[in-house]
């Protein structure tokens, strides 16, 4: 079938970028963006570009060029099903946070929910396509809720797991590695429907790099690369610690093993561990599922890779406090940077808000300046703990807007985020406003450390030793 109107369910991080960039490169498809959240859509409608509810460099151009022509937001849920030969399920799919699997498992109710509303609405046969992360065999029960609740139409499910990541989203959306659409292969209806969504991206993607699987092979690949991915990071923490203590220095490591073709160059920057939305969720899904079929050395294995990352971070902070003569109590702490990672104003599991929340606790006070994160956001993520009032959180951290400002007479800077910007401070100013000895904690390494500490900063850099 040729598809000439698509809609998506869900406009967030995943469904604005790359709807937006269908739309762009398939002019002669129709895509509408549906969400309940009413916000959301006037946010994605506003006539400031600015206010877009995702950054992402070149998303708002792209928004700019397609926005009714072919592209649309919309609330009109049910309409937008109505309309679409293949609806793509682009919802969150968040850690549950109650009942069974607390903590681990995905908690699948926004789906199943889109499975029932598709089902009521749709008056023809339809092609659903699983975009969100999922667990293994989902793609069954979605079958069972659109057939069994169904009009008599037929569905075809397909998996489209999306692997963008959040800060060059428009560019792996525009030139991905690959696009993976698994689907039921035993069944002409089935391939008929991989072909349909094979024939949507190949208005820009060579076909060698569009690659199709079974529905098993598709929805578990996902969280197979978001596991590798990860494991690489909390590989080269780990190293990062033993660097610290042996006097190596883990960006000099990093590239020593990364010249090796077998293991390759990314994914080995040292840090103060991973954030973002997806891979600790999506590593505590296949733990979960692991466990599930009573696969508990893989499940340990894999869990590995969030008790280091949980590690490091709270060695960031008790590092911090050390340095600090074992005190922070009182003192000021500024943090340059809030989101999980630069280019984003996403801050969904950054590592920040545990690092701060850490020395909240031993009482510090802490000035934040982040380049695109919203106060709002920087209140909300530190509320959403628990830990403490929110009267508490809004009296020991400060939001700033000036990065200078928040540097301003504090005893420490603790550079959570590489936003690029950062390196190009004037670092001497920023010394003569600190108090004495003027301590430097670089969280991600992106400051040079002979140039800091010629200022007259103690500078400490993740993964470098000074034995
Ligand atoms: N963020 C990423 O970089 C990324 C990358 C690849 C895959 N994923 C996966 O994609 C999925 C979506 O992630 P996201 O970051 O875009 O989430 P998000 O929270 O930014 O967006 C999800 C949107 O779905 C909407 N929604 C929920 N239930 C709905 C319903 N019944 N009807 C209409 N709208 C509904 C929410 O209001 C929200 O706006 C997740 O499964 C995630 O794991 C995310
Ligand atoms: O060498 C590295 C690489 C990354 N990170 C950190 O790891 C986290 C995740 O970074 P990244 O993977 O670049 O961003 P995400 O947007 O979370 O993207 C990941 O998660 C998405 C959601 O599933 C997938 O689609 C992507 O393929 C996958 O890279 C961030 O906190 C980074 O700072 C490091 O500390 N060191």
């Amino acid at each position: 079938m040729k598809i000439k109107n698509i809609c998506c369910i869900g406009a967030g991080y995943v469904g604005g970028p790359t709807m937006a960039v269908i739309a762009k490169q398939c002019p002669g498809i129709k895509v509408t963006i549906v969400d309940i959240n009413e916000a959301r859509i006037l946010a994605w409608n506003s006539n400031n570009f600015d206010d877009l509810p995702v950054f992402e460099p070149g998303l708002a151009e792209i928004v700019k060029e397609t926005r009714g022509r072919n592209l649309f937001f919309s609330t009109e849920v049910d309409k937008a099903i109505d309309e679409a030969e293949m609806i793509f399920i682009s919802v969150n799919t968040p850690t549950k946070t109650y009942g069974k699997g607390k903590g681990m498992a995905a908690d699948l109710k926004y789906i199943e929910l889109c499975a029932r509303q598709i089902a009521r609405v749709a008056k023809q046969d339809k092609i659903v396509v699983e975009k969100s992360t999922l667990p293994v065999r989902t793609a069954s029960a979605i079958k069972s809720i659109l057939d069994n609740t169904g009009n008599g139409v037929q569905f075809q499910i397909l998996s489209n797991p999306e692997f963008l990541a959040e800060g060059t989203a428009v560019q792996d959306l525009l030139n991905p590695d690959r696009v993976l659409i698994g689907g039921d292969t035993s069944t002409k209806e089935g391939n008929e429907a991989v072909k349909s969504l094979v024939e949507v991206y190949s208005n820009w993607i060579p076909l060698a790099q569009i690659l199709t699987t079974n529905l098993w092979s598709s929805e578990l690949s996902k969280l197979t690369a978001n596991a590798f991915l990860a494991q690489r990071v909390s590989s080269i923490n780990a190293m990062s610690e033993i660097c610290e203590e042996t006097g190596a220095d883990v960006q000099e490591v990093s590239k020593a093993i990364g010249m090796d073709s077998r293991i390759g160059p990314k994914f080995l920057n040292a840090s103060v561990g991973f954030g973002g939305s997806c891979f600790q969720k999506d590593i505590l899904n296949l733990v979960y599922i692991a466990k599930s079929y009573g696969l508990n050395e893989a499940a340990d294995y894999w869990e590995q890779v969030i008790l280091i990352n949980e590690h490091q971070k709270n060695r960031f902070s008790d590092n911090i406090v050390k340095t600090l003569y074992n005190t922070v109590s009182g003192k000021n702490i500024a943090f340059l940077g809030w989101a999980f990672k630069k280019d984003t104003n996403d801050t969904r599991e950054s590592p920040a808000i545990k690092v701060a929340d850490n020395l909240l606790n031993e009482q510090a006070l802490i000035s934040v300046y982040d380049p695109k994160v919203i106060e709002e956001r920087i209140y909300a993520d530190l509320d959403y703990l628990n830990t403490r009032s929110e009267e508490e959180n809004r009296s020991l951290l400060k939001v700033m807007t000036n990065p200078y400002q928040a540097c301003d007479n504090v005893h420490a800077v603790a550079v959570l985020t590489e936003w690029d910007e950062f390196k190009d401070y004037d670092w001497k100013k920023i010394y003569a406003n600190m108090q004495k000895p003027a301590f430097v904690f670089d969280g991600r390494g992106v400051l040079n450390k002979e140039a800091m500490e010629s200022i007259g900063f103690v500078y400490y850099k993740i993964g470098s030793g000074s034995k």
